[in-house]
C-alpha cells in the first residue's frame, strides 16, 4: 500500500453527490472541496458527471458545468490527492478518458452492472495503457449471487484492473451479504478489493466495517453524506471510527469535520437524511441515483414516488434504464384514475 496507511479512502462527494445536487456543481465548488479534501490527506478524490464521464444529458439530468472543467479545476488544487474519474461504458468513451487524463486524472474507475463486467475490457485496458491506476466497479452488487460476482471480478482482474469494488448501488446489502462477498472475491481475485455503500437502510458505516473486517482495503466515502440516495459511508464519521480502531488512513480528521461543516454542508439542497424515498430505495433494491428522477415524476403524476420505486425494484430496471420510471410513473397514474373511474 501507499503511504503505509492501512485504508485507503476514495471520496466520492464530487461524482456520487452530483446525484444529489442534480449535478449543479461549479467550479469555485470543486476548487473549494477539492482543496480542503487534498489538505485533508484523503488520497484519492473522484469527479465526474454522477452517472460518469459524458453523463450529463436529458436522460440522466445535465450538468452545470462540464465535468472536464471541474476535473481540471480539482487538479489544480490536488498537489497531494489523486483525481480520479467514474467512466460507465456506453456513456464515456475513450476519447473521454484520454481527455481526462490528460487533464490530469490518476485513476480510471470503469462500472458495468453487476453481470456485465465484459463491456469494461477496452476502458480498462486503455486506462492502463495511459499510465492510470484502474478499478474494476461492479454496481447493483445485490442484483447477483456471489459465484457471478466472481467471475465478473476476475474478468476485470483480466482485463488489468488494479482493485475490483463491491457497489452496493442501492444500499440494499445487509452485513452478512457484504461479508460474503467481499470474503468471496479476497479468496478468488488477486486485485485489492474495495466497498462503495449507501446508507438508505442506515447500514453504510456496519457494511464497511464488515468489508475491511473481510479485507477490503479500498472503501469510498462521501463527506457529509454527499451522495447518490442517503449518500455513502460518510467519511469524516469513517475516519474517526478507524481512528478509534486502530486503523491508519492517514486522513485528518479535524480538516475533514471543518470542511464537511463549513464548506460541503452549504452546498446540500437539503440535509443528507434517510427519508421514504431513500429508505425506499434500499428496502426495494433500487439505484441511489434513481431517487430525485422518482421524486419528479411522482410529482408530476401526483402519485406516491414510493409506489413507483417499489415498482422499479420489483422490475429489477438497472443503471441506464432512467426512461422505465417515466413509463412507471404513466401506469401507476393510469391505473390510479381507473380505479377513481369505475
Ligand atoms: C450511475 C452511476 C452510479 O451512481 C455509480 C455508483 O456510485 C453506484 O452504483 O453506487
Ligand atoms: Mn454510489
Amino acid at each position: 500500500m501507499t503511504n503505509n496507511e492501512d485504508i485507503l479512502i476514495t471520496e466520492v462527494a464530487l461524482r456520487d453527490g452530483s446525484h444529489a445536487i442534480s449535478h449543479q456543481y461549479t467550479v469555485d465548488q470543486v476548487l473549494k472541496v477539492a482543496k480542503a479534501l487534498n489538505d485533508a490527506n484523503v488520497p484519492y478524490i473522484e469527479v465526474s458527471h454522477g452517472d460518469g464521464l459524458a453523463g450529463s444529458s436529458l436522460q440522466y439530468g445535465l450538468s452545470r458545468t462540464n465535468e472536464m472543467e471541474l476535473i481540471e479545476a480539482a487538479v489544480s488544487v490536488a498537489d497531494k490527492s489523486k483525481i480520479a474519474i467514474l467512466l460507465l461504458p456506453g456513456i464515456g468513451t475513450l476519447h473521454d478518458l484520454k481527455e481526462a487524463a490528460n487533464l490530469g486524472a490518476k485513476m480510471a474507475r470503469i462500472a458495468t452492472h453487476v453481470t456485465e463486467a465484459d463491456v469494461a475490457q477496452q476502458h480498462i485496458a486503455y486506462a492502463k495503457e495511459l499510465g492510470m491506476e484502474t478499478v474494476g466497479f461492479l454496481m447493483m452488487a445485490h442484483m447477483a449471487p456471489v459465484e457471478k460476482l466472481v467471475e465478473q471480478a476476475k474478468l476485470m482482474e483480466s482485463y488489468g484492473a488494479d482493485t475490483v469494488y463491491v457497489v452496493d448501488s442501492a444500499g440494499y446489502l445487509l452485513p452478512e451479504q457484504v461479508r460474503e462477498r467481499i470474503r468471496a472475491l479476497k479468496q478468488s481475485v488477486g486485485t485489492k478489493v474495495g466497498f462503495h455503500g449507501h446508507n438508505n437502510l442506515s447500514l453504510a458505516m456496519a457494511n464497511t466495517l464488515v468489508a475491511i473486517e473481510e479485507g477490503a482495503t479500498r472503501i469510498d466515502g462521501s463527506v457529509r453524506c454527499l451522495g447518490a440516495g442517503a449518500g455513502n459511508t460518510q467519511t469524516e464519521v469513517l475516519v474517526a471510527v478507524l481512528e478509534r480502531m486502530g486503523i491508519q488512513t492517514g486522513v485528518d480528521l479535524y480538516k475533514m469535520m471543518d470542511l464537511a461543516e463549513d464548506i460541503v454542508a452549504p452546498i446540500l439542497q437539503s440535509p443528507q437524511e434517510i427519508t421514504k424515498d431513500s429508505l425506499t430505495l434500499g428496502y426495494a433494491g433500487v439505484y441511489s441515483s434513481f431517487a430525485l428522477h422518482a421524486k419528479r415524476a411522482a410529482e408530476k403524476f401526483n402519485i406516491d414516488s414510493r409506489d413507483i420505486l417499489i415498482e422499479l425494484g420489483k422490475r429489477k430496471v438497472v443503471g441506464g434504464q432512467e426512461d422505465m420510471i417515466l413509463d412507471v410513473a404513466t401506469e401507476i397514474a393510469q391505473a390510479k384514475r381507473s380505479l377513481v373511474l369505475k
